[in-house]
């Protein structure tokens, strides 16, 4: 081994393209620079085979290092260029792993940051590869609609078997350097300054041959088992791909990788062609794209609202009242963060239960550290100092204006103000203070510190700074953060309301609720409206109502048609099932039935008569209602709903609701969110004209009327991304 110390570090850097050739004595080090993430744009690959061929020419040259220069070694293969012209330029990445796999001098990667797809995949056509301690290597294709289609089906097996191969590549998962040495992804970890690590290394092994470390050589080690292995794997993969088709194509790459290198890499491409080709690929891309892209917000109610202009104020420190769900979600959302909380709760039962909760909650290692940031308390006046306050309380106007009173009495005057209603109006929660611009919704989802979405608020004194601030907490405690205007339900709740109307008039006509859960299933939501209902807690939606005035614990309000509410269609199935005391899964019993201790939901008799009942009392004749019409009735009177919400500017850009939905509703990612697949995926002109005819045939449905806005773009032949402003997508 060389002593690095006594290394000669006089780089000359011959060219400085976007792989930067440099040599130290007898090593070349090619470092790609293509910032942020050193993806492999059409450049990098001509640099990287100008380099290779280079050092392969200069008998000077016995050994090679590839790394990433700035944050990373290559996040894989540049997502942007796909489908464009520069895509398809030669070199490509395989040309690229070739040249790197043959290679006779030794070539060694050395892993910083994350070495992804095709950044792995390249790690891997490398004879060694050396990583720092925090690196992390892994092949995440799958959520992009792709397969890692430079090789990495077929060399990953061949060092870790077929069945971790199988887990790796279909979940997509990063793996830390420990793990990555344990599994023989790596070679060794170095410590200290990885380039001088690196030529050392690289010195240590020149001369040596490099046949027997080329692991497109080597053959898989459970080989014999691959049939039984697949087999085992296909049913927890296909029901959690939910209708992407990604993943099992995935594992029909890695099961060709018991065949020769060559005809397991032919298989691999033309699985790969298969994927590229598809309408998911795309629609996931736009996926990954759009949650980044959300983070330039901007609104068009007031121009100064905007991501490059308006400063968040810095904020240490957090109130939270309420230590409901939600409120003990949302503080241990922050403590995770390492922010200090107050979390005051009136209720001293309820305040020890969710203390119990967070302490349970954060992770062992952290748990004594993280609970010193918290303080919690029954008083008001220990918010005095916080420096925004999180409002999680139950959804009353009343108790919210309550509450915004006090603090609006008890904080600095500096202080934001947020609430966590879920669809309550800002304004008039603002209205109760003398600081409206400091009071915007910060709309968390159910489990608060798991689910990434974060629906901020802008009321109408709402400032820039104000919002800036509320994305800002988002982003530093790891939430996908959207921008929405202020309205009833905001963007999600209120799209969410014409979905389940539909699923219940689909009750009347003749579905069970497991037909409608079983139909927006295979489609590709994690759980139908109905197990959806029982999980959150039917309650909500009844208590929502009778603070509209639409129903009454008693039932129908006095002197109210039972079928209809204020002019409109109304289905009192679910206000039946709240007066039973059946309340979802905390009751035992709500659309379904659940065993005691057990969340599967079981059909239950009981309600299958009770619809029964309901449908000869009012004259609803039972018919079949196909798979096809249940998502049609349920998924597009709320894409409609996406439309009207764009027309009002509640929602800047269709991929703000599109995210909305991907992080807080599980919306199937493989479709794009409900705005990306209208338009791409179904067409715009079929939705409107299956809203037509289903209008046609339920006149009094108002969700099935057309928006302005989709009948506009139809006839114009306007695209969604032409509304909005500032995408690159
Ligand atoms: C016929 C066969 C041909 C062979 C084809 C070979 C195929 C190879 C397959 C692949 O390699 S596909 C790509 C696989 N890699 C990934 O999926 C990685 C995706 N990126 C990430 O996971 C993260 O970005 C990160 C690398 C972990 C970094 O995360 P971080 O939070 O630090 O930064 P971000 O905000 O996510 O990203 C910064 C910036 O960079 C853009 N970006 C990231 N990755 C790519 C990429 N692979 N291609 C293009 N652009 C990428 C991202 O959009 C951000 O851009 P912005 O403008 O700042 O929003």
């Amino acid at each position: 081994m060389v002593n690095t110390m006594t290394l000669t570090w006089e780089a000359t850097r011959e060219f400085a393209v976007m792989a930067e050739y440099s040599t130290y004595g007898s090593v070349v080090v090619l470092q790609v620079n293509n910032p942020p993430v050193n993806s492999f744009s059409y450049h990098v690959r001509q640099g990287l085979v100008d380099g290779l061929e280079k050092a392969q020419r200069d008998p000077a040259i016995r050994s090679i290092v590839i790394m990433g220069k700035g944050r990373t070694f290559p996040a894989g293969a540049d997502v942007r260029e796909f489908g464009t012209a520069s895509a398809g330029m030669m070199p490509d990445l395989l040309s690229v792993l070739a040249a790197v796999d043959t290679s006779p001098k030794p070539v060694v990667s050395a892993i910083h940051g994350t070495a992804l797809g095709g950044g792995f995949e390249l790690a891997l056509a490398s004879h060694y590869r050396l990583a720092v301690p925090s690196a992390r290597v892994g092949l995440p294709e799958v959520h992009l609609g792709i397969l890692p289609g430079a090789g990495g089906t077929q060399r990953l097996p061949r060092v870790v078997g077929v069945k971790t191969a199988i887990q790796m590549i279909t979940t997509g998962q990063h793996i830390k350097a420990q793990q990555a040495l344990s599994l023989g992804l790596v070679d060794k970890i170095v410590q200290g300054d990885l380039l001088k690590e690196a030529v050392s290394f690289a010195r240590s092994i020149e001369g040596r041959p490099v046949e027997d470390r080329r692991i497109s050589q080597k053959t898989v080690p459970d080989a014999e088992k691959v049939g039984e292995v697949v087999d085992a794997a296909r049913k927890t993969i296909i029901r959690r791909a939910r209708g992407a088709i990604a993943p099992m194509t995935c594992v029909q790459a890695i099961q060709a990788s018991v065949l020769p290198f060559d005809v397991g890499m032919q298989r691999e491409r033309e699985l790969m062609a298969f994927l590229m080709t598809s309408w998911q690929a795309p629609a996931q891309q736009y996926a990954f794209f759009s949650e980044r892209e959300v983070r330039r917000w901007s609104h068009p109610r007031d121009k100064r609202v905007n991501f490059k202009t308006a400063k968040p104020r810095v904020i240490k420190s957090v109130g939270v009242v309420g230590a409901g769900t939600m409120g003990v979600g949302i503080t241990i959302s922050l403590l995770q963060a390492g922010l200090k909380v107050v979390l005051l709760e009136v209720n001293k039962k309820q305040l020890d239960r969710g203390i119990t909760t967070i302490q349970k909650t954060l992770s062992q290692k952290s748990a004594s550290q993280r609970m010193s940031l918290l303080t919690t308390t029954m008083d008001y006046s220990a918010l005095s100092d916080v420096d925004m306050v999180i409002e999680a309380v139950f959804e009353s106007m009343r108790l919210k204006k309550e509450v915004f009173k006090k603090l609006d009495s008890i904080t600095k005057p500096q202080a934001i103000l947020a609430s966590n209603t879920s669809g309550l109006d800002i304004d008039k929660i603002a209205a109760v203070t003398k600081r409206p611009d400091k009071v915007v919704g910060t709309h968390f989802f159910a489990p608060a510190n798991i689910m990434r979405l974060l629906e901020n608020i802008l009321g109408k004194h709402t400032s820039a700074e104000t919002i800036a601030t509320a994305m800002q907490l988002g982003t530093t405690i790891g939430k996908v953060g959207v921008l929405v205007g202020n309205c009833p339900g905001f963007v999600g709740n209120r799209m969410l309301g014409p979905y389940v109307t539909e699923a219940v008039f689909l009750l009347e006509e003749g579905a069970d609720p497991q037909d409608v859960d079983k139909a927006i299933e295979e489609f590709g939501f994690a759980m139908g409206p109905f197990r959806m209902g029982d999980l959150s807690g039917l309650d909500i939606g009844w208590r929502g109502r009778i603070e509209k005035g639409l129903t009454t614990e008693q039932g129908p309000p006095p002197a109210t048609p039972p079928l209809y509410r204020r002019g409109n269609r109304y289905c009192p199935l679910a206000d039946m099932l709240c007066m039973q005391g059946r309340l979802g899964q905390k009751t035992g019993a709500g659309w379904y039935r659940y065993e005691p201790g057990s969340r599967a939901a079981l059909p239950d008799p009981v309600v299958q008569q009770m619809i029964r009942e309901y449908r000869q009392e009012h004259g609803f004749k039972k018919r079949t209602i196909s798979s096809q019409e249940i998502v049609e009735r349920c998924l597009y009177p709320l894409i409609n709903e996406g439309f009207h919400i764009l027309d009002e500017g509640i929602a800047a850009r269709s991929m703000d609701i599109d995210v909305t939905y991907l992080f807080g509703y599980g919306w199937p990612r493989h479709t794009g969110g409900p705005m990306y697949y209208a338009e791409k995926v179904v067409g715009l002109e079929k939705i409107l004209r299956s809203l037509e005819s289903y209008q046609a045939q339920y006149p009094d449905h108002h969700y099935l009327q057309p928006s302005p806005l989709l009948r506009d773009m139809v006839a114009k032949g306007t695209s969604l991304a032409a509304l909005g402003t500032d995408s690159k997508l």
